[in-house]
């Protein structure tokens, strides 16, 4: 099987990329598998940045192809925080419960009709003698009142899909891989991506 190695040690993001490239025929390899070791800061203000320095780094050791995704939710009640920061925003070292928390406590007297917020993905995808591409994916939705499904990661358990009428957390990998800002990112490299993932 053809092989795409992503520059995550997010566990719930690998799972989630594993729906997206298995229809497409490629099995998904992570940091944990490749290069265990590699930790590289998130210095950047965008989602594009973070992404593509996480890209380059480890297709500069490896010498290969790879992709790195920055993702985050965005609120607008909260404007547009935690964005590029959803991974730390309780602090560093915290837990996507906490994150969860922080969020829930913020959002406890905003009233339903302005608890629109959106999912943001940036992938990057560097090789060597390429220039590093990158491509943009969003999921609108609403941030409920409490937690709900036990599916996905961090923030999917308080992210209502309006357009499903379930929780993000509700869904299967494969129906999230439909809407999902990660899937929505990737549908934009799919003709490209034979070619790209050699
Ligand atoms: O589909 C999603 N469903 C729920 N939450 C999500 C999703 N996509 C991103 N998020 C949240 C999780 C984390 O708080 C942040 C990503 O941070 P981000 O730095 O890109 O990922 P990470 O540090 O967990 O793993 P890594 O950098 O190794 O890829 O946004
Ligand atoms: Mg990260």
């Amino acid at each position: 099987m053809k092989q795409v190695i992503i520059a995550t040690k997010n566990k719930g993001k690998a799972k989630d990329f594993e729906a997206i490239f298995n229809p497409y025929g490629f099995e998904v390899l992570t940091l944990h598998d490749v290069a265990e070791d590699m930790e590289v800061e998130e210095t950047g203000t965008t989602f594009e940045e973070n992404a593509i320095l996480k890209a380059e780094a480890l297709a500069e050791r490896l010498q290969t192809f790879v992709i790195a995704d920055d993702s985050g939710l965005e609120i607008d009640a909260l404007n547009g925080a935690p964005g590029v920061y959803s991974a730390r925003y309780a602090g560093l070292g915290k837990s996507d419960e906490a994150n969860m928390e922080k969020v829930l406590t913020e959002l406890a007297h905003v009233d339903d009709n302005k608890r629109m917020a959106r999912f943001c993905c940036a992938i990057a995808l560097a090789g060597p003698g390429m220039e590093t591409k990158t491509v943009f994916g969003t999921c609108e939705g609403l941030i409920a009142h409490d937690r709900k499904g036990t599916n996905g990661f961090g923030y999917d358990p308080i992210f209502f899909v309006p357009e499903l009428g379930k929780m993000m957390a509700e869904l299967q990998p494969i129906e999230k891989a439909a809407i999902s800002h990660r899937g929505n990112a990737i549908k934009k490299i799919s003709e490209e991506l034979p070619n790209l993932l050699r």
